[in-house]
This record gives C-alpha cells, sequence and structure tokens, in this order.
C-alpha cells in the first residue's frame, strides 16, 4: 500500500474511533454529559482533520480532492461536495462531471477546476458507447494519482451507461490505492454492484435514510431494524468487507465493522 494511503488510513481509523455517535444511552443525564462531550470531542476532532496553515507548504500538500458527480439534472450536489473540501482546508477541488454540467458547476465557483469528461446515455449513440467509455477512462487515468480522495456519486444521476464508466473509474482508482468517499448515487450504483468496494478498507459510505434501506435490502437480505442500529450498522460494514459506513440521520452512526461502537 502507498505511503499517503497508509496515513488517510490511519486518519480514516481515527475518525472511526473517536467520533462520538448516535445512541448515547437512554438516561437523561448521561445522554447530557456525553452530547457536551460530543461537542468538544468534534472540536478536536475538526481541529485534527484541518491541515494547519504552514509556510514551508505549497499548493497541494493540503489535499487534493475531486468529486466524480453532477449530470443535466443535478449541479448543486457535487458543487457543495466540492467547496465544502475547499472550505475545510483542501488545496484543489475537481469536478469530474457530465458536458452539459460543467459550464453551470463553473459558473458557482471560479475555484473549482471542472472537467466534462462524462457523457449520458441520451447525448450518444449505441456504437459510440465503446470508444468513449476508453476515452472517459484515458481523461481521469491522467489525474488520478494524484489526488488524496475521490468522492463518488453527489448528483451523478442513475444513467446506466455513466454508471458503467464511473464503477470503471472506481475500480481504477482502487487499483492505485486512492480513498473513495461513496455518496449519492454512487451509493445506488454500488448497491447494485458491492463488488466496487467489497474488501476495499479505503471506502467510506455514507448513506441517507434511502440510501442504507437499499444497502441492507441487497446486502443483508431484510429490512432495516432501528431497534438493533448498531449491530446491524456492525454487520453491513463487515458483511462489505470491512468499507467504513456513516449512515446519516438523527444522529450519525459510522462503523469499520469492526468496532463496537458503530
Ligand atoms: N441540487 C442538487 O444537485 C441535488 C442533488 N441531489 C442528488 O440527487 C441524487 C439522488 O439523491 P436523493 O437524495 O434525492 O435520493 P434518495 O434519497 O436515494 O431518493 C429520494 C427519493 O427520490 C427517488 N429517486 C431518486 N433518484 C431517482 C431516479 N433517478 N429515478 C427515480 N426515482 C429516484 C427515490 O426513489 P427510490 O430509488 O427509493 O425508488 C426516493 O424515493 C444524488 O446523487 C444526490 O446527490 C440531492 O442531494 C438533492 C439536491
Ligand atoms: N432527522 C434528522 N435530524 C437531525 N439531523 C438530521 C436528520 N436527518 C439527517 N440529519 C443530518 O443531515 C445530514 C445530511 O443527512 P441526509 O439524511 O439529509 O443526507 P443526504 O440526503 O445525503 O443529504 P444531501 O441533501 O446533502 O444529499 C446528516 O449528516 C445528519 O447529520
Amino acid at each position: 500500500m502507498l505511503a499517503s494511503s497508509s496515513s488517510v488510513l490511519r486518519r480514516q481509523h481515527f475518525l472511526v474511533r473517536s467520533l462520538c455517535v448516535g445512541g448515547c444511552g437512554n438516561r437523561k443525564r448521561l445522554h447530557d454529559i456525553r452530547s457536551m462531550a460530543c461537542y468538544a470531542e468534534a472540536e478536536n476532532i475538526l481541529r485534527a482533520i484541518i491541515p494547519p496553515l504552514d509556510r514551508s507548504k505549497y499548493k497541494g500538500q493540503a489535499g487534493k480532492v475531486a468529486v466524480v458527480g453532477g449530470c443535466r439534472e443535478y449541479t448543486g450536489a457535487p458543487y457543495f461536495a466540492a467547496i465544502s473540501a475547499l472550505k475545510i482546508g483542501a488545496d484543489l477541488s475537481h469536478v469530474f462531471c457530465t458536458k452539459d454540467a460543467a459550464p453551470v458547476i463553473k459558473t458557482y465557483s471560479p475555484e473549482l477546476i471542472v472537467h466534462p469528461i462524462l457523457e449520458e446515455s441520451y447525448n450518444i449513440r449505441d456504437e459510440e458507447k465503446e470508444q468513449i467509455s476508453v476515452k472517459v477512462l484515458a481523461e481521469i487515468d491522467k489525474w488520478l494519482e494524484r489526488f488524496d480522495c475521490l468522492v463518488v456519486g453527489p448528483g451523478l444521476g442513475r444513467d446506466p451507461f455513466l454508471l458503467g464508466c464511473v464503477g470503471q473509474i472506481m475500480s481504477h482508482a482502487r487499483q492505485r490505492n486512492v480513498p473513495i468517499v461513496v455518496d449519492g448515487d454512487g451509493l445506488f450504483l454500488i448497491t447494485e454492484n458491492p463488488d466496487l468496494v467489497n474488501g476495499y478498507h479505503l471506502a467510506v459510505l455514507t448513506p441517507n435514510i434511502n440510501e442504507y434501506k437499499r444497502l441492507v435490502k441487497k446486502v443483508l437480505n431484510c429490512e432495516v431494524k432501528d431497534q438493533d442500529a448498531h449491530q446491524e450498522l456492525q454487520l453491513l460494514a463487515k458483511q462489505i468487507g470491512g468499507v467504513t459506513i456513516m449512515r446519516k440521520g438523527k444522529s450519525d452512526l459510522i462503523s469499520d465493522g469492526d468496532i463496537g461502537n458503530g
């Protein structure tokens, strides 16, 4: 594994261990004390993960992030993911999106680097598809190893051709040990094909309530049981080979399958 990936892995494990998760117990007093501890802990965690300004560093060393997302319908979600990375300290933030989403995303911010490389089925002929997917892969391969993290899915949409290309992008990222955060329609893609992330310890899934339901149904073959939320999440993460899952909701829960506090 690459050195850079090891440091990211360490940071991931630190987060999994230290994030205060929901379900802080039933007794109110205990809950209040733990809630206060949550805020203090959250501030410490944020301080620890935001790269400090350092005169000896140059642009890029505080993080290069790429978002794969954004299609004809959705331009807001990839913008927020990419700009948030910059706002918490990353130096460079890229967006790989469809050709028609790109000019819109560019107008939101001159700070983002926007690559109009993805295609949806409506815009191309069947006989062009193979050639186009090769071209998309070649375009992103030029950049992949430079990224500290790939965020896959915000506003991707569900076009099968586009999702097929994105699945290949994920496989290439995985071969190069690039950490991947999977959100939005990226979760739709990996629910269809969990092998894309199965066993990849540098993958973090961030499902909302619907995305989580679909994942549980597909992987555990049952409905979500809120009374066993922690164990269920732990089992799900374990079943997908130790990926980290952050289940979003009233209380966010996080587990990598190994740690009993998920
Ligand atoms: N401003 C932006 O750019 C925004 C962009 N966004 C982006 O949108 C993408 C989807 O995210 P989301 O949160 O709407 O999806 P989610 O909670 O799974 O489902 C909610 C309900 O919608 C339905 N549904 C969804 N897609 C469908 C489809 N193609 N065709 C049919 N049904 C579909 C779904 O139905 P179901 O699949 O459960 O049958 C469920 O009932 C994701 O990439 C996100 O980043 C959002 O963050 C919003 C702001
Ligand atoms: N019922 C809730 N009460 C309080 N906070 C919530 C609740 N549900 C979600 N959140 C918070 O909102 C954040 C976003 O979760 P949400 O379930 O809306 O995900 P999402 O649909 O992926 O969001 P987005 O609109 O950014 O795509 C979560 O991290 C969580 O902290």
